[in-house]
């Protein structure tokens, strides 16, 4: 494991209750956590178990209704303030009329960076990501996975130490899938980031991590942490490795026994 031990998330006993139309809806319940600098957390679960919502609560995009949370040892809103993160989304969400550089350098200008520390960022983070030459480029110009790429320079642009993706590559096929899934892991080995990263697949999960956060819904909650024993260097052909399919069994089991607590 890279992490050097510092804890940068803190989640304790976390609780968030949404109220709806049709009465309380129990987000999370319980919620405890601690991710260590550097770590490459994943979290998986059927839809519903509060994945998007733990991560928006780190983001400071959701207040919980009980417990506590720190970042960086404060609260989530102000470690939002001291840009400790940026966010990918499911779909890439980048603007049309903007190119690839316009695009990443979106944040920068609102943030008000100066010019030239604005262009420098955005060379570094597109070579980041393997997409230098393509900043004069328009979005549709290229690929999925390429714009989603992007939208990953553009939470980078700002450097900040923790990268939250929520099902980032859900949408691309597997052989695109798998592509960025490398790139990722020899990003986050390169920049030491600490990734939160919500999926639906065992094997991206796996793959990633060097902990697997598994939950199960109604009430949305964890039901079990595993710490990946997988080397930091993975080629793709460690899926096919006793350790790895020992991994991608006990979450099974974990996402089973989740599933039969809930009926
Ligand atoms: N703003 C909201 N208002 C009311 N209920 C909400 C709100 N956001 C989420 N929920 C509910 O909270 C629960 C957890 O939702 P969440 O989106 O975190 O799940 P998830 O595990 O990310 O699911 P998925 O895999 O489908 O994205 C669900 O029952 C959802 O309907």
């Amino acid at each position: 494991m890279d992490a050097d031990g510092a804890a940068v998330i803190e989640a304790r006993d976390l609780d968030l209750v949404f109220e709806t139309a049709d009465g309380p809806v129990q987000a999370l319940k319980g919620v405890s956590l601690s991710i260590g600098r550097g770590e490459f957390v994943s979290f998986i679960g059927p839809s519903g178990c509060g994945k998007t919502t733990f991560l928006r609560v780190i983001a400071a995009l959701e207040e919980p209704t009980g417990g506590t949370i720190t970042v960086n040892g404060v609260s989530p809103d102000e470690a939002r303030r001291a840009r400790a993160y940026g966010y990918v989304f499911q779909a890439a969400g980048l603007y049309p009329w903007r190119t690839i550089a316009g695009n990443v350098k979106l944040p920068l200008e609102i943030m008000g960076y100066p010019a030239a520390e604005r262009e420098e960022r955005v060379r570094k983070v597109l070579e980041l990501v393997e997409l230098s030459g393509f900043g004069n480029k328009y979005p549709w110009q290229l690929s999925g996975g390429m714009q989603q790429r992007a939208s990953i320079a553009r939470a980078l642009a700002f450097d900040a130490d923790i990268l939250l993706m929520d099902e980032p590559f859900g949408a691309l096929d597997e052989i695109v899938r798998d592509h960025l899934n490398e790139q990722l892991l020899s990003l986050w080995r390169r920049t030491g980031k600490t990734i939160g990263f919500v999926t639906h697949s065992i094997p991206e999960a796996v793959y990633l991590s060097t902990k697997i956060v598994v939950m199960s819904p109604r009430p949305g909650r964890i039901t079990d942490v595993i710490e990946s024993p997988l080397p930091a260097e993975r080629p793709l052909d460690i899926r096919d490795t006793p350790e790895f399919l020992e991994v991608a069994h006990r979450v099974r089991e974990g996402l089973r026994a989740g599933h039969a607590y809930d009926e």
